[in-house]
């Protein structure tokens, strides 16, 4: 069995038992001990597991708010309410939205062509479906763009790669984002070691990566995040492959805080910083860097390493951004499942994003319109 199929997990699946529909989730605050899964049968409850990141990633969020949206229309909910509480979830990733309005617009659409309710709702349902397939679709062609760029950047093999946070089969369901990249090196034979960031305060590298990097039987290795510099400085980083939650016009990559420092490192050190990311995490309608706005998260998140274990004296105030701004002249590349970007300009950003609106408009595929 192919690596990916034995590795993609069910992040979420939509059920429908007689008492009506749910949305099941993985619930990634329990990996790597505990494979748990959380049942949505309300917006609410569906926001609440966004915030908490049960769900999680940027790609996933877009699947999980054009779901959000299909559950709200196939129970009877107001879906206008629930379409701007699921898009107020979280502020930085793009994609939220984007599967939000894509879903909420063909729900929409139908009812404004006199289709009933339900009909209405089988259309959201669909089109949700349709999102989810496309982001897992682009995890895979990210994982071959990505991989030959690799090649040609380091054409020798034996690659050691470091990454920060989890871009794997948690946030889609697929490939993933750069962690398909890795995938595709280590199928390859090419991989010879993944450094992975622990990636506080969450812990997102070592509990969602280092559990996808074993799975995999990736030769891995979970590092705090303060000890990357070290492995630069002993020339042990070939590359750093990363995901994005937002790509503004200008190229800037809102990524999980740490990324920008790696890219410093990596500069300095004369190493690729690749950035990994689907079209519907690039955001044209956001100019620069500045404009993203980055999610602030509770400082408990900083200050406990578990409830009532503290790290920080009672009372200690705390800076807690959950991303940081990567500007695009730190950017190697950029791999999306239309291609690669590189240097990342505006312009190739905007030509890249043109190329892939046509050929979405001549096979049908939404991934553009919303
Ligand atoms: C490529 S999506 C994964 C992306 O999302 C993570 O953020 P979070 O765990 O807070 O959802 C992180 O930024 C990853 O790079």
């Amino acid at each position: 069995m192919a690596d990916h199929e034995v590795n993609a997990v069910p992040v979420l699946r939509w059920e429908e038992p007689p008492e009506g529909p749910v949305l099941v989730l993985l619930d990634q605050t329990r990996l790597p001990g505990e494979e748990v899964e959380c049942f949505c049968t309300d917006v609410p409850a569906l926001v609440a597991a966004i915030r908490a990141l049960v769900v999680r990633g940027a790609p996933l969020l877009g699947v999980v708010g054009g779901y959000g949206v299909a559950l709200a229309a196939a129970r009877g909910f107001d879906v206008e309410e629930a379409s701007e509480q699921l898009a107020q979830a979280r502020p930085t990733a793009v994609n939220l939205g984007y599967g939000v309005r894509r879903v909420r617009g063909v729900h929409e659409r139908a009812l404004a062509a006199g289709a009933g309710p339900e009909e209405a709702a089988a259309a959201a349902l669909a089109e949700a479906r349709a999102v989810h397939r496309e982001e897992v679709e682009a995890g895979a062609a990210m994982g071959r763009h990505g991989w030959a760029l690799l090649r040609e950047l380091l054409p020798g093999g034996g690659l050691r790669v470091l990454t920060h946070c989890n871009t794997g089969t948690l946030v889609s369901g697929g490939e993933g984002t750069a962690l398909a990249v890795v995938r595709a090196a280590h199928r390859a034979g090419a991989l010879r070691r993944l450094w992975v960031d622990e990636t506080r305060p969450l812990f997102q590298g070592s509990r969602l990566t280092g559990w996808e990097a074993a799975r995999s039987g990736m030769a891995y290795s979970v590092l705090p995040d303060n000890a990357a510099g070290s492995l630069f400085a002993a020339g042990e980083v070939d590359a750093v492959v990363v995901g994005a939650d937002r790509v503004a016009a200008d190229g800037s990559v809102a990524n999980k805080v740490g990324s920008y420092p790696l890219a410093v490192l990596a500069r300095y050190h004369h190493v690729p910083f690749v950035v990994v990311a689907p079209l519907s995490t690039v955001d044209p309608g956001t100019e620069d860097g500045a404009g993203i706005e980055v999610e602030q998260r509770a400082g408990h998140e900083v200050t406990e390493l578990a409830p009532g274990v503290s790290v920080a004296p009672p009372g200690a105030r705390v800076y807690n951004p959950a991303f940081d701004v990567t500007p695009a002249e730190l950017v190697t590349a950029l791999v999306t499942e239309s291609g690669v970007v590189s240097p990342v300009t505006p312009e190739g950003l905007a030509e890249l994003c043109s190329r892939s609106r046509t050929r979405a408009s001549q096979t049908g595929n939404g991934m553009m319109n919303a």
